[in-house]
């Protein structure tokens, strides 16, 4: 009888830390190819001997920097903004070597941890020099081909998720299917469907926003479909409701989880009949309007649970766009705070200048809960508040600078243990204050940091020629 294979539960977690083993450290030492690796925020975690030798550095000194600031290496840093495959080359000083370089990106549990760059050297024959092209160039176009129109212009991302997101909803602001827009709070969903509204050939007719979650049940019928004079207690007037004020453009019906079972039983028979009566009326009004909605609730969860009805669900998602928060797209965090800064300056009369690197940091280690809105909030608290022309990490809220500060503990015993040669304390010593002194400018600031006096720092500064020593 032929044995099935069972591998344990303790067996597999071996076969993991195995995998571990391989992945900190001897699984690519000796490898012809240059090996770097980065974590998800573009720190290098990982280099091997290969990549010393290709590139004449050393471990120490590149080890959880940032790519954007170790090297000139475009390949990567495009292949890490755009978390794809990416092939390219580059061409050394002398023009007789080149490296190519393959970049693919990390993802587990469908999350972006980082990318993995593998670099051959290529020694050319002569008449092979003039033909170096880079294929980098090609993907910078393709990249470029993702087009939004104006109406999307405000949607502020340096994200390709968010990229390929938006292009779907311009897709979809073509035809008048029923989109559903689903997202936390705070990430957009309201700008989203007013740039489907304005991009559509609806965008002169209004665009009508109801957020079903804000009014009482008691009331919401007759904000949607209106009533008759005298219809119930305190209908004095015969009111137009939000559909009939859509006609012609477009309905967002926001928060559309937190709609009354009854209430979805009416919307569903106006997205297949068009046509309803208002509260107390016999009139049956017929109008054309494009339903979208959106939602911050797990509806699949709502409808197992009999919470939503399932004939509503999919006819709203015919077309579903799905945004994502911010602590899953956190390339954008600077590109939003530039953008908020400018706005807010002009909005308020402030004069930031931008973010220290620490509030940088902070920020981008942040879980941001409440996604653009709580960070947009901040800003205007941070551009109101502060004394700095940049902004400082003792003015955020400690919630967010704490982050910061366990984080940055967190990665120095992260990357010293997967350095393979341990440095001396001397090496190490040079280094930590080398970066001390690159972040806070100054003996005072970087000695406050380093926990000790400038005096200290200046000296050893100078011992390890961080700075000039002067003369007698
Ligand atoms: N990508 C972005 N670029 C610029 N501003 C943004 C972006 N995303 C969100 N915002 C800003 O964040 C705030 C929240 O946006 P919006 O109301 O569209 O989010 P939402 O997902 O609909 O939130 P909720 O579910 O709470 O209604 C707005 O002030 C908006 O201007």
């Amino acid at each position: 009888m032929k044995m099935a294979r069972v591998t344990s539960i303790t067996e597999r977690q071996k076969h993991d830390n195995h995998r571990i083993d391989f992945l900190n450290g001897y699984l690519f030492d000796n490898m012809i190819d240059g090996i770097l690796i980065t974590d998800d925020r573009g720190s290098v975690i990982y280099i091997n001997d290969a990549y010393e030798k290709i590139f004449s550095v050393s471990n120490i000194a590149i080890l959880n920097r940032s790519i954007f600031e170790v090297k000139n290496d475009e390949v990567i840093i495009n292949g890490f903004k755009t978390q794809k495959k990416i092939i390219g080359r580059l061409n050394c000083s002398t023009g007789r070597i080149t490296i190519n370089i393959a970049i693919s990106p990390i993802y587990k549990d469908k999350k972006f941890k980082g990318v993995i760059g593998i670099y051959r050297e290529n020694k050319l024959k002569s008449n092979e020099v003039e033909k170096v092209e880079s294929s980098f160039e090609k993907n910078l176009k393709a990249e470029r081909c993702i087009n939004l129109n104006c109406c999307f212009e405000n949607i502020i991302t340096d994200s390709h998720i968010m990229k390929s997101t938006l292009l779907i909803a311009q897709k979809a602001s073509m035809v008048s299917s029923t989109v559903l827009i689903r997202g936390e709070s705070g990430t957009g969903k309201g700008m989203v469907a007013k740039a489907i509204h304005d991009s559509s050939n609806r965008k002169e007719a209004p665009f009508i926003k109801v957020n079903c979650g804000a009014i009482p049940p008691t009331l919401l019928e007759s904000e949607l479909f209106g009533h008759e004079q005298g219809s119930f207690t305190g209908a004095i007037k015969k009111k137009i409701g939000k559909f009939e004020q859509a006609n012609g453009g477009t309905i967002l019906l926001d928060e559309i989880g937190d709609m009354p079972m009854e209430m979805q039983v009416k919307l569903l028979r106006i997205i297949q009949e068009k046509e309803f009566q208002r509260v107390g009326g016999n009139e049956t009004i017929r109008c054309d309007v494009r339903i979208l909605a959106a939602t911050n609730k797990n509806l699949e969860e709502q409808v197992e649970k009999g919470r939503f009805r399932e004939d509503l669900y999919y006819r709203l998602n015919v077309i579903p766009v799905q945004l994502p928060s911010l602590r899953d797209r956190k390339e954008d965090i600077p590109i939003l705070c530039r953008y908020f800064i400018q706005k807010l300056n002009k909005k308020i009369g402030g004069k930031i200048k931008g973010l220290a690197d620490e509030v940088q940091e902070a920020f981008y280690h942040y879980d941001w809960p409440g996604n653009v809105r709580e960070l947009e909030n901040l800003m205007e608290r941070l551009i109101v508040l502060s004394e700095e022309e940049i902004i400082q990490l003792h003015e955020i809220p400690t919630y967010i600078s704490q982050v910061y500060n366990t984080t940055i503990v967190n990665s120095m015993s992260v990357g010293l243990s997967t350095l393979r040669n341990i440095p001396t304390l001397e090496e190490y010593e040079k280094e930590i204050i080398k970066v001390a002194l690159q972040r806070f400018k100054s003996f005072n600031a970087a000695g406050k940091a380093l926990g000790v006096t400038h005096k200290t720092i200046a000296a050893k500064a100078r011992k390890y020629n961080i700075v000039e020593k002067r003369e007698g």
